[in-house]
């Protein structure tokens, strides 16, 4: 056995993520392919928030695994990688330590992202079967995925998919209550009843236009069980920061545009999809450091009428050419929240603050995301 072993894998395992089937999934069919393709795993079952966080925080034996694997939703990736964030090592384990993804979640928008580059249809049933093919197969690959730094009132994160404020922020969370008997389609019922109970929200926006600046996004794509993870972080360069878009030295950054108004919805990705649904930001790419930026302002709508269209849009991919929504390549931004009530949500979830700072960086994650 010990000869055959193809490598190994530390398991996430979140029991309440979606619709609460991650365990039987592993039990029943990602376990049985890992033994029968010889790949070991040790499987963390979390207990809470914080659980996986605090583990990759603290774990000293990260450097022999393969990769991690994740049966959950975006939350848990977004708490995994955080967690690696408060590590010494963070930034030469952020491009060594692929992350497959099993979707679980609700939400599972970089996993959507990521096989939706290869073709795969968004339904989720291939999804779901693909993630699984690859998240099992000794062939598995991984390539770059990029990753923004934030800051908040008293925090400092590692983002990779999106910031909500607004509409979508609220449909969001307000929608969280029927995860488990409506699944993704919570997105929708949310969705019609807050169109009909419109809420607008002052804010200060300020951002810089993307500018290339001779900057290249290029993907490192790899076999997953070819090294190990401290194998890649040995011959890898010797990054111990955040390596920003726009360096505060440089003088080539594009102006800072400043709005300050009332705001329907501000919402920004970074990947092409936040949902099993068509693509949220169709030109989005991986490895790409660019910030894709959608805001409407309260005094550019006719009724709440052009709201439902917007959200009937995002599932047809129209809702960018809609008129009143304002949409933006930047390298950076700052939302300033001057209102109560609201929520402010990165990669799926609320942080309590109200000021938010999002920076391009040339960090990257990695993730799995074919088979050779
Ligand atoms: N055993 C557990 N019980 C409750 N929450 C947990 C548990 N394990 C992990 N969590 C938390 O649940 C969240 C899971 O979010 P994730 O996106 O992965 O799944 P989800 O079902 O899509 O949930 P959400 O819709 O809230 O995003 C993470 O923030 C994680 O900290």
């Amino acid at each position: 056995m010990q000869e055959t072993c193809r490598g190994s894998l530390l398991v996430f395992l979140n029991p309440h993520s979606g619709k609460g089937k991650s365990l039987e999934t592993f039990a029943h069919t990602v376990g049985p392919k890992l033994d029968r393709n010889s790949i070991r795993y040790e499987v963390v079952i979390t207990t809470g928030p914080n659980h996986a966080r605090n583990v990759l925080m603290t774990k000293t034996d990260l450097e022999k695994f393969n990769g991690v694997l994740i049966l959950s939703g975006d939350g848990l990736v977004f708490e995994a990688l955080n967690g690696i964030l408060c590590r010494d090592d963070a930034f030469r384990i952020f491009p060594s330590l692929p992350i497959g993804i099993v979707p679980s979640g609700s939400g599972n928008g970089l996993l959507c992202s990521v096989l939706s580059k290869y073709g795969t249809k968004m339904t989720e049933k291939s999804v779901m079967d693909r993630a699984l093919e690859i998240a099992t197969s000794p062939a598995a690959r991984a390539e770059s995925v990029a990753l923004y730094s934030v800051k908040t009132d008293n925090e400092t994160f590692a983002a990779f998919l999106s910031i909500g404020w607004g509409l979508m922020a609220d449909i969001d969370i307000e929608s969280e209550k029927w995860r488990k008997s409506l699944g993704a389609h919570r997105f929708t019922v949310g969705g019609f009843i807050r169109s009909c109970n419109l809420r607008s929200y002052k804010g200060r926006l300020t951002y810089r236009i993307y500018e290339q600046k001779g900057f290249e996004p290029s993907s490192n794509v790899f076999g997953v069980y070819d090294k190990t993870t401290g194998q890649r972080m040995e011959e890898s360069e010797d990054i111990d920061t955040w390596q920003l878009h726009d360096s505060p030295e440089d003088s080539t950054s594009s102006e800072e545009v400043v709005i300050e108004d009332d705001f329907i919805n501000v919402y920004a990705v970074t990947l092409s999809h936040i949902a099993s649904d068509g693509p949220f930001a169709p030109s989005a790419k991986l490895e790409d450091n660019r910030i894709h930026l959608s805001y409407i302002l309260w005094k550019d709508i006719g009724t709440r009428v052009d709201i439902a269209k917007f959200l009937l849009a995002i599932e047809n991919q129209t809702h960018l050419d809609l008129p009143f929504v304002k949409r933006v390549e930047v390298s950076s931004m700052k939302l300033e929240v001057l209102s109560d009530g609201s929520y402010v949500v990165l990669d799926g979830e609320v942080v309590e603050t109200k000021t938010i700072q999002v920076s391009a960086t040339r960090n990257n994650i990695c993730v799995f995301s074919s088979t050779a």
